[in-house]
């Protein structure tokens, strides 16, 4: 065995004596952390875990040349999973705040020809390696708060090459960083104030985008369906052809208006609906009964003075798995602190921690269809694990705004 880490007071493995894979829906299943105590990992030269066990039992079948990682009696859990943001875009929007402040809304910035649509000119401006050097500057930030997996979505331009810059500059950045990226395609971000050819064309020319940009690794296709954006039909109809393709989806659902996103989402049978924040208790429900993951994004609602998503309900009484998400992008959630989107979640979305964990390591792999990978400490997984400087998760909670992370593992390599 190549590593042990030993000397956890606290490791909270995601898992069961089962070893199922799949979400933890309902509060009950999702507060379910699999906690043990003085506890050991080790893992093998393939950066693969073979066991998870009392420290003593751990300990006993280390060889000579077995290296220990001292986690100090501190507390340990899986890697987190970002499972929503918008890593990789040109400039930032700083300047819109002060409009915000004046009464504007983040549609009504948007509608001018400013918000998403601004990004989308920068994006558009910046050369590759521009590109690459401000996301890999926003990736080391995530990676400081234990991120070991995170999705990033294209969906900064109007046209296929930007959309194409977009994905390789992720491409090339987890190649940099030696975190697992997930890739979705979402050419259907914000519509155009000029269409020449017309909106059903403009939709055309974004469907035909998606072969392209799935050959070209985008694994999932999003939508952003919100009154103004894009409509509930034609959401039904871009992912429709995403699906044809054999793409998974997500949609960001009823951020504003519910115009029914969270139904769409179920109807489509949608790995995830994210956002949420105007679900109806209908629209949750269905996406309950259709097995999808809901995305709560606190940092968003916090960052836009909103009411946060309602997360009890989602998880009391509409039974559904929940995952949460920083969303990190220049205009909603510019934030790459993925602890702040977590003590978020305790404070604002009422989650237990237990919750919080679940909603950020297990459950945040299922929105990402990773669950057979990752989200959960367990002999066979890729070592994707987090030691954290704190003895406990509700310390790491409460102490708000900082990074408690000690040392970050991926694949069994100290990625910090
Ligand atoms: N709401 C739509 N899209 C992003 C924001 C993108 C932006 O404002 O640049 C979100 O998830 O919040
Ligand atoms: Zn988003």
């Amino acid at each position: 065995m190549k590593q042990v880490i030993h000397r956890i007071g606290l490791l909270w493995t995601m898992d069961d004596e089962t070893h199922s894979d799949g979400p933890r829906c309902g509060a009950e299943a999702m507060r379910m952390v699999g906690a043990m105590q003085d506890a050991a990992i080790a893992i093998d030269e393939a950066g693969a875990i073979v066991e998870v066990g009392p420290q003593k039992v751990i300990c006993d079948m280390a060889d000579a040349q077995t290296e220990f990682i001292d986690a100090e009696g501190g507390f340990v859990a899986p890697g987190l999973v970002d499972p929503h943001t918008h890593l990789v875009h040109g400039g930032s929007r700083e300047k819109e705040l002060p409009l915000r402040m004046a009464g504007a809304s983040y549609l009504d910035i948007l509608r001018q020809g400013g918000g998403i649509l601004s990004t989308v000119r920068e994006t558009t401006a910046y050369s590759e390696e521009a590109l690459l050097a401000q996301a890999k500057t926003s990736l080391d930030r995530m990676q400081r708060f234990g991120v070991t997996t995170l999705e990033a979505k294209t969906g900064y331009s109007s046209c296929l090459a930007v959309e194409l810059k977009q994905l390789h500059v992720a491409e090339r950045l987890a190649e940099l960083s030696g975190v697992n990226m997930v890739h979705t395609a979402m050419p259907a971000h914000a519509v155009p104030k000029e269409l020449p050819a017309g909106r059903e064309a403009y939709i055309d020319e974004l469907v035909a985008m998606l072969p392209h940009l799935h050959a070209a690794g985008a694994e999932f296709a999003d939508v952003f369906v919100e009154e103004g954006v894009f409509s509930v039909e034609e959401g039904r109809h871009i992912l429709g052809a995403a699906k044809a393709l054999g793409m998974k989806t997500k949609i960001h659902a009823d951020e504003m208006v519910p115009i029914g996103g969270a139904q769409l989402a179920a109807e489509l049978g949608a790995t995830s609906a994210d956002h949420l924040l105007a679900s109806t208790d209908e629209g949750l429900v269905s996406m309950a009964e259709a097995g999808v993951m809901a995305v709560c994004l606190p940092g968003t609602s916090f960052y836009l003075q909103k009411p946060a998503a309602r997360a009890r309900f989602m998880m009391d009484e509409a039974q559904l798995g929940v995952a949460i998400a920083s969303d990190y992008n220049p205009g909603s959630c510019p934030s790459e602190n993925f602890g702040l989107t977590m003590s978020l979640a305790l404070l604002t979305l009422k989650m237990t921690p237990e919750e919080v964990f679940m909603a950020a390591t297990r459950n945040a792999a299922c929105a990402l269809a990773r669950e057979r990978v990752a989200g959960v400490i367990r002999p066979g997984r890729s070592a994707d694990i987090v030691i954290y400087a704190a003895l406990n998760p509700e310390y790491v909670l409460t102490h708000f705004g900082i990074s408690h992370v000690r040392q970050v593992l991926v694949k069994g390599r100290r990625i910090l």
